[in-house]
């Protein structure tokens, strides 16, 4: 451990972690978290006002405050920058060396190489995959499989542009101490990157680009705003050359959608619809509110319910009125290598995803798996034709009220005793996966990450804490989730291996008390 100007280390230092954590990065994290900790803080404190006001009865509606902004039709995000200009299909992966390389070289025009929902914050994980992206970026990223496979990256001109999504405002990186304190994790990943990435990554041509995830207000896309004003001087890089795209992905955010576009517009490179993360926060927000809010099983609730083509069509519309891209979600079926009917459906259901998201506008979309970039651009190339996207298509028919964004209600099936089943066993396998340092996997041939997890565990929550009724007639309690969950384990077998993920899904699953995100306990068992 060591100490230099109010900075500590407290994380190993592994092979070449000290390419990573130079004397200039750790003085720009020091620089970031001294001036925006306390603001973080206070957006932090916020959510929880706006949870208090929401148990007690409260709702969400489009803010009178900042009616201006939303109605002054003159305003535009800045043209789209060089590498994100055609963004027709996107791959979305964690940051590990094979996975970097197999990612860069799928054909997708974009690599989000992600720190959040596909990862486990592991010290290892997010410094090591800080030193992959700079191999990447030097072209210097071969890898033999322990089978012996070899990885290399393609010419050029055929990589995708990496996009990185730093972790969201509500984590800590507890390794890294400013003045004592965890700095914040969001901010780690960003500086990190930012200080190893932007020169590299201009001189290919391209620029620093990011996701930001899991954001609730305009608030806090102003604070990524001044963290990037703040890191671009610091480190004299023209204002403008990050560029960020913003998920939409709690409800909060879908009545901020103008205002998050405006806040960050010189830096903006659009909206993506996180359709996980959404329904994870509409379940959060309104957990308690009674039947209006309980949402049926998890399979059921699709992206052509009533409240979610809502949100996914005025997605489109905002984006498309301020020349931003609007970038689809994550169909979660994945393909099979091995069995020839799993395949077939995964690309069946992707398709007609791809086709729903092309038809209502948006510019291009995310897969979670090389084999389903072919189907995604043969979607989108339908689409465009010649154009690089459909910034010119103006969705000016779309017309959403803040009660179609709520209306949860009247979603077609139930909730079922095979539903709540899939719940249980998914959060066990997941946690598990997480707790070993994986944070994304196939389940029942769908892929699960932090937000799909999120939403099992949520559901059950709910489903135990408003007055629920299976298809069976039982009605969901605790002792009926416990009497489940035994059985799911004794399925899954080795009670050993899961003895620490089962114990985890009971804290976030099961307590009196609702946890806000399940990575918050999880990351406190680690050391
Ligand atoms: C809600 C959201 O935020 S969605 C975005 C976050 N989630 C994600 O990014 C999930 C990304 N996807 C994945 O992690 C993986 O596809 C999984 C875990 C779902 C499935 O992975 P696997 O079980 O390894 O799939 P499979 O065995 O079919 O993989 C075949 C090959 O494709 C590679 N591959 C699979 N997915 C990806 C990916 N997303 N990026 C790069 N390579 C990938 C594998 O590494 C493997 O390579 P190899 O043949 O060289 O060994
Ligand atoms: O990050 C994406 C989501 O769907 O959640
Ligand atoms: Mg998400």
């Amino acid at each position: 451990m060591e100490n230099t100007q109010g900075i500590t280390v407290t994380g190993e230092r592994h092979d070449r972690f000290d390419e990573v954590l130079t004397p200039q990065a750790l003085a720009l994290l020091g620089e970031l978290q001294r001036q925006l900790g306390p603001r973080r803080a206070e957006v932090l404190r916020a959510r929880q006002v706006r949870q208090s006001e929401l148990s007690a009865g409260g709702t969400l509606d489009f803010r009178p405050e900042s009616a201006e902004i939303r109605e002054d039709a003159s305003w535009r995000v800045a043209p789209p920058a060089p590498g994100l200009v055609d963004r027709r299909v996107e791959i979305t992966g964690p940051t590990d060396r094979k996975m970097t390389i197999n990612a860069l070289n799928s054909g997708a025009k974009v690599w989000l190489a992600d720190f959040e929902d596909a990862n486990t914050p592991l010290w290892e994980n997010m410094v090591g995959g800080q030193l992959n992206l700079m191999d990447a970026l030097d072209r210097r990223i071969d890898f033999e499989s322990p089978d012996g496979k070899s990885y290399a990256l393609r010419p050029e001109e055929e990589l995708a542009t990496i996009v990185v999504r730093p972790r969201g405002w509500h984590l800590s990186e507890k390794h890294l101490l400013v003045d004592g304190e965890p700095m914040s994790a969001s901010l780690f990943d960003f500086a990190l990157y930012l200080v190893h990435g932007a020169q590299r990554q201009l001189q290919h041509g391209r620029g620093p680009y990011f996701y930001l995830p899991k954001m609730e207000s305009a608030a806090e896309a102003r604070l990524w705003n001044d963290a990037f004003l703040l890191a671009q001087d610091a480190l004299g890089i023209p204002r403008g050359t990050i560029r960020a795209t913003v998920l939409i992905e709690t409800i909060p955010a879908a009545f901020e959608m103008h205002e998050i576009l405006y806040e960050l517009r010189e830096h903006s490179a659009g909206l993506n619809a996180g359709r996980w993360d959404y329904l994870f926060s509409l379940i959060k927000k309104f957990r308690d509110r009674g039947a209006g809010f309980v949402l049926p099983d998890r399979n059921s609730v699709t992206m052509t319910a009533p409240f979610m083509r809502a949100y996914s069509e005025l997605l489109v519309q905002t984006c498309h009125r301020r020349g931003a891209h609007a970038i689809g979600g994550m169909a979660a079926f994945i393909p099979s290598r091995r069995d020839e009917q799993v395949n077939a459906t995964a690309l069946a259901k992707v398709r007609q995803d791809k086709q729903r998201e092309a038809g209502a506008g948006y510019d291009g979309s995310w897969v979670a798996h090389p084999d389903l970039v072919p189907v995604c651009r043969e979607v989108f190339d339908e689409h465009l034709g010649e154009r690089p996207n459909q910034l010119d298509r103006q969705r000016d028919d779309v017309r959403v009220s803040a009660g179609e964004l709520l209306a949860v209600g009247g979603v077609e099936g139930g909730v079922t005793e095979a539903g709540l089943r899939n719940n249980v066993s998914v959060a066990l396998q997941y946690l598990r996966s997480w707790l070993a340092g994986t944070g994304a996997v196939a389940v029942f041939n769908l892929m699960e990450d932090a937000a799909t997890a999120e939403i099992s565990r949520s559901q059950i929550w709910q489903w135990i804490h408003n007055p629920t009724t299976l298809d069976t007639g039982e009605t969901v309690t605790r002792e009926l989730v416990e009497r489940i969950l035994e059985e799911e384990c004794d399925k899954l077998g080795d009670p050993a291996g899961y003895a620490d993920a089962r114990a985890l899904f009971v804290e976030v699953a099961l307590a009196e008390d609702y946890t806000e995100f399940l990575t918050l306990p999880a990351y406190q068992r680690f050391p």
